[in-house]
């Protein structure tokens, strides 16, 4: 390891030659040509509530309206926008601003922990102050220019990296993920009260797989458990953004690499009423 790396948050893992790497540039100018707007932070008190496909579905129908999207992978050990928008296989370049992200058919900008993998399935073990490092050195290390939205991919829970984010960022607002489920709304409290904690103000909840579609009769199948979105919002007087179908054309589209190619009415009205709370 070159002493180049000791101020790379994952000079640990990576097994790039110093000589090689993009991302060894003078850093002074790293970042400074940012302007982000507006910084979205996608939440989930649990993981596998589909908290990464809803960040990604927000990004493209963002971009879909022609704004200037980014997407900040903070899930640093279960990242997964890359595969979503395609782009697994990406090799990094940086410039003097710095580090170039990636970007997708529709421009949206993303960065994730995947790109500075040798493999993408190798797998990043790290303390919390690692961590925190890798979302910091993508807040600020990334040339991402002018943005209108920043879309903020977190791990689930309220461990390290959503307190990094929280601390570190000027975050706009916090949308919260969750799925139809009996343990969902003291988990969603949770996630709520770490949010006041730190004084972000809660743009409100999405109900992902809200129902299921059947593929024969079109029939909604509350196959996950009752709806809970309106209950939340009576319950804690959060907002109820609105909810997203269990579709298996969306899962589809996830695993080819295509999210930008899905598209619902579902999405845009939670996209609206987002936008009516920041705009
Ligand atoms: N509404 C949906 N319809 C169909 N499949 C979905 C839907 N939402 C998510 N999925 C699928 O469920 C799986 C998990 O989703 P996702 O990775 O978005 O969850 P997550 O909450 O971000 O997970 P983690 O906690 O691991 O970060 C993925 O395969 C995704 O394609």
């Amino acid at each position: 390891m070159s002493e180049k790396c000791n101020s790379c948050s994952i000079s640990n893992s990576c097994k790039t030659e110093a000589s090689e790497c993009g991302v060894d540039t003078e850093k002074s100018l790293f970042g400074s040509l940012n302007n982000i707007n507006n910084v979205i932070v996608v939440m989930s008190g649990k993981g596998g509530v589909g908290k990464s496909s809803v960040t990604g579905l927000l990004a493209s129908s963002l971009a879909r309206e022609g704004k200037k999207v980014g997407v900040l992978d903070a899930d640093i050990t279960g990242p997964s926008q890359p595969k979503a928008f395609g782009l697994n296989t990406h090799k990094l370049k940086a410039s003097e601003y710095g580090i170039i992200p990636p970007v997708t058919k529709s421009e949206i900008k993303i960065i994730s922990i995947n790109f500075f993998l040798p493999q993408e399935d190798d797998p990043v073990i790290w303390r919390g102050p690692m961590l925190a490092g890798a979302v910091n050195q993508f807040w600020n290390e990334v040339d991402w220019r002018e943005l209108d939205y920043m879309i903020v991919d977190l791990p689930p829970g309220t461990g390290d990296v959503p307190l990094t984010v929280m601390q570190s960022l000027p975050v706009s607002g916090i949308i919260i993920v969750s799925s139809p489920q009996e343990l969902v709304l003291m988990v969603v409290k949770k996630t709520i009260k770490m949010a006041q904690k730190m004084n972000i103000p809660i743009l409100g909840l999405v109900e992902n797989m809200r129902y299921a579609i059947c593929t024969h009769c079109d029939e909604k199948l509350e196959i996950f458990g009752k709806s809970q979105g309106e209950k939340i919002q009576t319950e804690t007087g959060i907002n109820f953004l609105g909810g997203i179908p269990w579709d298996v054309n969306l899962n589809k589209l996830v695993d080819e690499g295509k999210i930008e190619d899905y598209q619902s009415s579902d999405v845009k009205s939670i996209v609206d009423n987002i936008l009516s709370k920041i705009s």
